[in-house]
């Protein structure tokens, strides 16, 4: 080994320390080899000082290597709920007529945090219990702060939080009610063990860790009305992938996900799929990045801003120059009618027409294309000289007419005012990682504000 790369491995090697100890990653890695997952030989869990734990490579690692690839009897999947004959008899052997009453009720991740809590109740006998041990005990997510704190964090974070409450509050008592109403009496620990916080750890664990994965070649899932999946309202193209959930989040990686067929499977239906199939069909990760030796490997798990990372995900990344400051257009209209401005009809239906009562926001480039429509519609709809609709398209190209910013700087400035108020009653907190997360994201909203007031 020379010197520089002597050099680079001991700084890498501050960074981190290895996971070889810990009783429950142990057993999870000789669990994982015994059923079948194959991992790239040089993949090892660590701890790192900035992430927390992840997966470390110790050599080399080139694009368009494999991370990882693990049979889909290993996942936690839609057939993983489908093929479980209790679970399932959980709703098709109960006192209400679930399936039609709870149609297109609950989102297919309701659903799986459900059955999480249903696995997780059997302790040690479940088929999964190795796994459900390693996973994290806690979430970070703001979801969880004291309602004190709650109080003064922004507007935006607040509603995610508001939205997220509503979908689990919802889906957690139409659960209860059909466990409450069943018929089947093998789930008595199941119905003691169902509590609202054990579903809202369950739902975070779904939340933190799914990965996509579109399983309609092998499986037909269109004729469901008698099945559990009649229940849902969205897709069902998530899944819980032990191991690969290790890998932490970059915004600059790269990968790519796809099902490896062996032998000719074709497409069951949902009522004749079993377990044995699944062996044969396995589920792999490549990478489309270089790795050093000694360094964190990563993938990106899609959108990267920090509203999406701190509400759904419970971290923050720091100089995050895609974040911006949404206003929505409710408000925007409340500032409107406090400097005597009404929108007419004609210009309310311009506004809906274009969609230009969305995606509203100023970023540290300055205000969205929207944004600015908007403001053209409210300055100079009515104004003869100019036409309105070429006007707006030209907004792609130039968007700093002075009259429009200095128009609404009042508004930002509020704004602005706002948060600072709200973080320095923040400060009066004692500091947790979670707050952290939405103060420093708080912080950034500051940056963009003062940044655009001050141009
Ligand atoms: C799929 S899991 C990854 C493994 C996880 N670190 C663990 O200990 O089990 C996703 C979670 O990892 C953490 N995470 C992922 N990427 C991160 C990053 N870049 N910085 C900090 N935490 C990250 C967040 O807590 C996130 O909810």
């Amino acid at each position: 080994m020379g010197r520089t790369q002597r050099k680079r491995r001991h700084k890498n090697l501050l960074n981190f320390y290895s996971c070889n100890n810990e009783k429950d990653l142990i057993l999870l890695n000789s669990w994982l080899k015994k059923n079948g997952v194959r991992y790239n030989k040089k993949l090892v869990l660590a701890v790192f000082s900035d992430t927390g734990r992840g997966v470390l490579t110790k050599k080399k690692i080139m694009a368009g290597e494999e991370l990882m690839n693990l049979p889909l009897n290993l996942t936690i999947n839609v057939t993983s709920l489908l093929m479980d004959v209790v679970f399932c008899s959980i709703f098709l052997e109960n006192k209400i007529p679930c399936l039609l009453k709870y149609n297109y009720k609950v989102s297919f991740q309701s659903l799986m945090a459900f059955y999480l809590v249903y696995l997780k109740s059997q302790g040690n006998e479940c088929k999964w219990y190795i796994y459900l041990e390693s996973l994290p005990k806690v979430y970070t997510v703001p979801y969880f702060l004291p309602i004190e704190i709650k109080k003064h964090i922004d507007d935006e974070i607040l509603d995610v939080i508001t939205k997220q409450t509503n979908i689990i509050e919802h889906s957690f008592h139409i659960f209860d009610e059909i466990l409450k109403n069943t018929l089947c009496n093998t789930v008595q620990n199941f119905k003691s063990y169902y509590s609202i916080s054990h579903y809202e750890w369950a739902y975070f664990t779904v939340n933190t860790r799914c990965v996509y994965m579109d399983l309609t070649k092998v499986i037909d899932l269109q004729n469901i009305n008698n099945s559990i999946l009649s229940l849902i309202n969205d897709n069902t193209k998530i899944s819980l992938c032990p191991y690969l959930d290790m890998i932490n989040h970059s915004p600059s990686a790269r990968n790519e996900t796809k099902l490896m067929i062996n032998k000719e499977v074709g497409v069951m239906p949902v009522t004749k799929i079993d377990e044995s199939i699944f062996s044969d069909v396995r589920f792999s990760i490549y990478t489309k990045n270089n790795f050093d030796p000694y360094t964190q490997v990563f993938i990106c798990y899609g959108d990267s801003h920090n509203l999406k990372l701190i509400t759904e995900y419970g971290f923050y990344l720091p100089s995050n120059d895609i974040d911006f400051v949404l206003f929505q257009f409710d408000k925007i209209n409340i500032f409107l009618n406090a400097v005597s401005i009404k929108l007419s009809n004609d210009q309310l239906a311009f506004i809906n027409n274009h969609g230009l009562n969305k995606d509203l926001y100023i970023d540290l480039r300055g205000l969205s294309f929207n944004f600015y429509g908007l403001l053209m519609v409210i300055k100079y709809y009515y104004d003869k000289n100019v036409d309105i609709s070429r006007l707006i398209y030209s907004a792609a190209i130039c968007s700093n007419d002075r009259v429009l910013i200095e128009f609404i700087k009042p508004m930002v400035n509020d704004r602005l005012v706002n948060i600072q108020a709200a973080l320095s009653k923040l400060s009066n907190f004692s500091k947790c990682f979670t707050l952290e997360n939405c103060t420093n994201l708080m912080c950034q909203y500051v940056k963009i504000l003062e940044k655009f007031i001050k141009c």
